[in-house]
C-alpha cells in the first residue's frame, strides 16, 4: 500500500512539473476537496461501460485516486437503474471480500438517468439533475462518450449547448475510432473545434496508458546509453506487434466496417511508433511531446500496397470450440467479406535519424499468443572477427503481457571455451518490481483527465497526419477488394508476413534461448 501510495506521489509529481508550463490553471491536480467533480460517462448501458469504465471508476475510488466529492452520472436511452448497471458490471470489478463496504459506498456515489441521445429536451434534464449537486459552488463536469460514432456529433452539440459546467471545467472524452478515413477524421474534428477549445478535448488512445509505452520516454531521454545508437547507423528495424489470440467472437459487426488497421494499426501501434522515434522534446510540456510526435509523422510517406502484407484467419479443423471457426463463419460478418483481420506495414520516416530504417508494424487477431511489443533490432557487428557466429542484438520492450525489457547480446560462453553464445540483460518488472501493482491503463488516463494533463492524449493535428498516412491504402483495399491471405486460428499469422520481414532488415535466426533465472524454466 506504502508502494502504491509513493508511487502515486511521484507520477502526480511529474504531471505538476508538465502543468506548470501550461497556460491552464493547476486547479485540477489538487483535487480539491472543497469542490465536487461529476463524471458523466454517455452510453452507460453499452460494452465499453460495463467492461471498463465503470470498473476502472471503481478502482480509483478504491484506491482514493479520485478528488474525494467525485459523482458518477450514468446516461443511456435504456430504461434501467444504477442496481441494474451494478449487476452488469460486477463480472468485471473484481472486487476482494474485504472491499465489500467500500464498493456498497462508491454505487451510492452513482446516478443513472435515461435519455435520447438527439434530445436537447432529456440533455436539459441531465443537466438539472447535476446541477443538483453545484449549488453555490464550483463544479467540474467531465463527459465520457462511451457511445457509437454515430451519435458523436449530436451528443457533443447537446453537452455545449445545455450542459456545460457553469463555474468549474468541462472536458470531454472521446473514445476512438475517430473517424474511418482521413476526410471523416477531419469533419469529426472541425465539429469539435467549433464547440470546444483543443485543451477540453482529451482523444483516449489507451496503449498511450500502458506502463511500458510510457516508460518509453524515460528509457530514451533519461538514460544515457541508448541514445547515441538510436539511429540508422546502428538500427537495422523496428518492429512494433500486438498479437491477440481470439477472433472477433461474434463481434464482427463492428469489426467488420473497420478492420485491423483501423482497430489497432492506426492509432495504438502509430502511437507506439511516434514515441520510438521521434526527437527530445524542448520539455515535458505535453504540446513540446506532442509537437515532436507531429512531426515524425509528417516525415512518414502514406503507406503502399506493395509495403503490406493482409490477412483473414481461418477456422482451425483441429481446434478447440472458437478456434474451430473462420472470420468468415462469424455470423455477424458478411460472407464475402475481405476485410483483414491480420495486418503487417512498413513505413519509413523520411529524416536524418532514420533514413532507411523500416518501422514494422505488425498486428492481427485469432493468433497463437497475446503480445505486444516493440523490438528493435541493430545491426551486424561490423568488421566480424568471430567468423560470422555474432548474432543481432535486439532491444525488447514488451508492453504486454508481463512487462519487461531485455536486451539480447554476445557473450563468451563461460568457462574453459572461448566459443560464444547469445543471452541477456533481463529487466522483467514481475520479479524487480514484484511489490508493485501497475494500474491500469484506463485508471492513469483517467486521473489524467482529472489533472488536465493531455500528455497521454491524441491531439487533432497527429490524428490528422495518422489518416494522412492510412487512407490512401485503406481506400484501395476497399475499392479494389484486394484479398487477404489466408492464416488459420492460433499461427503465428500469413507466411508472406515473415518474408516481408526478411526484406525489411529483420533478421529471425531462431538461435536465441531464453534460460529464465527461475530455476522451474531452467
Ligand atoms: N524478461 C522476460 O520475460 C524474458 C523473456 N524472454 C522470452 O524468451 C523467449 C524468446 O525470446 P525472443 O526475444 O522472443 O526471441 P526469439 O528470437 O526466439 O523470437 C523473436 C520473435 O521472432 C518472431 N519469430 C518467430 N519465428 C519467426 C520467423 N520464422 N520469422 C520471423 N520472426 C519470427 C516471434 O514473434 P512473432 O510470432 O510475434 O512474430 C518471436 O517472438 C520469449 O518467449 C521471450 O518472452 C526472453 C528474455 C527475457
Ligand atoms: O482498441 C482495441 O484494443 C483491444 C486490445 O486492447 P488490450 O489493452 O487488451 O491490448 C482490442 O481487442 C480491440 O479490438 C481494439 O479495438
Amino acid at each position: 500500500m506504502l508502494d502504491k501510495k509513493k508511487n502515486w506521489e511521484l507520477y502526480l509529481g511529474l504531471l505538476r512539473n508538465s502543468l506548470k508550463h501550461t497556460d491552464e490553471s493547476c486547479d485540477g491536480i489538487r483535487f480539491d476537496s472543497a469542490h465536487p467533480h461529476i463524471f458523466i460517462i454517455l452510453g452507460a448501458s453499452g460494452d465499453l461501460a460495463r467492461k471498463k469504465i465503470y470498473p476502472t471508476l471503481w478502482w480509483l475510488y478504491r484506491d482514493q485516486l479520485l478528488p474525494p466529492k467525485t459523482i458518477f452520472y450514468g446516461y443511456a436511452r435504456s430504461k434501467t437503474s444504477v442496481d441494474e448497471i451494478k449487476k452488469k458490471t460486477l463480472p468485471y470489478m473484481n472486487v476482494k471480500s474485504d472491499e465489500q463496504e467500500k464498493f456498497d459506498e462508491f454505487w451510492k456515489m452513482n446516478y443513472y438517468i435515461s435519455g435520447k441521445y438527439d434530445s436537447r429536451t432529456d440533455f436539459e434534464k441531465l443537466n438539472q439533475e447535476i446541477s443538483r449537486f453545484e449549488t453555490s459552488t464550483i463544479a467540474n463536469r467531465l463527459f465520457y462518450l462511451a457511445l457509437p460514432p454515430s451519435v458523436y456529433e449530436e451528443v457533443t452539440i447537446h453537452i455545449r449547448n445545455t450542459c456545460m459546467s457553469l463555474k468549474g471545467w468541462t472536458r470531454i472524452i472521446v473514445e476512438k475510432p475517430f473517424g474511418k478515413d482521413f476526410d471523416s477524421s477531419q469533419k469529426l474534428s472541425d465539429h469539435l473545434a467549433s464547440l470546444f477549445p483543443e485543451q477540453q478535448i482529451y482523444r483516449i488512445d489507451h496503449y498511450l496508458g500502458k506502463e511500458m509505452v510510457q516508460n518509453l520516454m524515460t528509457l530514451r531521454f533519461a538514460n544515457r546509453i541508448f541514445n547515441p545508437t538510436w539511429n540508422r547507423d546502428n538500427i537495422a528495424s523496428v518492429q512494433i506487434s500486438f498479437k491477440e489470440p481470439f477472433g472477433t467472437q461474434g463481434r464482427g459487426g463492428y469489426f467488420d466496417e473497420y478492420g485491423i488497421i483501423r482497430d489497432i494499426m492506426q492509432n495504438h501501434l502509430l502511437q507506439i511508433l511516434t514515441l520510438v522515434a521521434m526527437e527530445k522534446p524542448t520539455s515535458l510540456h505535453p504540446d513540446d511531446i506532442r509537437n515532436e510526435k507531429v512531426k515524425v509523422l509528417r516525415s512518414i510517406k502514406p503507406l503502399e500496397p506493395d509495403h503490406v502484407v493482409l490477412g483473414q484467419y481461418v477456422g482451425n479443423p483441429k481446434g478447440e470450440g472458437d478456434e474451430k471457426l473462420g472470420y468468415l463463419d462469424d455470423e455477424t460478418v458478411p460472407k464475402n467479406s475481405t476485410t483483414p483481420t491480420y495486418a503487417l506495414g512498413v513505413l519509413h520516416i523520411n529524416n536524418e535519424r532514420w533514413d532507411g530504417v523500416p518501422f514494422i508494424l505488425k498486428c492481427g487477431k485469432a493468433l497463437n499468443e497475446r503480445k505486444a511489443e516493440v523490438r528493435i533490432q541493430y545491426k551486424d557487428v561490423a568488421g566480424d572477427i568471430f567468423e560470422g557466429r555474432t548474432q543481432r542484438n535486439e532491444l525488447v520492450i514488451r508492453v504486454q503481457p508481463g512487462e519487461a525489457l531485455y536486451i539480447k547480446f554476445m557473450v563468451k560462453t563461460p568457462g574453459m571455451s572461448f566459443d560464444m553464445e547469445e543471452t541477456e540483460l533481463d529487466l522483467t518488472y514481475g520479479s524487480r518490481y514484484n511489490n508493485i501493482k501497475l494500474p491500469d491503463a484506463y485508471e492513469k488516463l483517467i486521473v489524467d483527465v482529472f489533472c488536465g494533463s493531455q500528455m497521454h492524449f491524441v491531439r487533432s493535428d497527429e490524428l490528422s497526419e495518422a489518416w494522412r498516412i492510412f487512407t490512401p491504402l485503406l481506400h484501395f483495399i476497399e475499392k479494389e477488394k484486394i484479398q487477404p491471405v489466408k492464416y488459420m486460428y492460433g499461427s503465428r499469422g500469413p507466411k508472406e508476413a515473415d518474408e516481408m520481414l526478411l526484406k525489411n532488415n529483420y533478421i529471425y535466426t531462431g538461435t536465441y534461448h531464453w534460460k529464465s533465472n527461475d530455476s522451474s524454466k531452467l
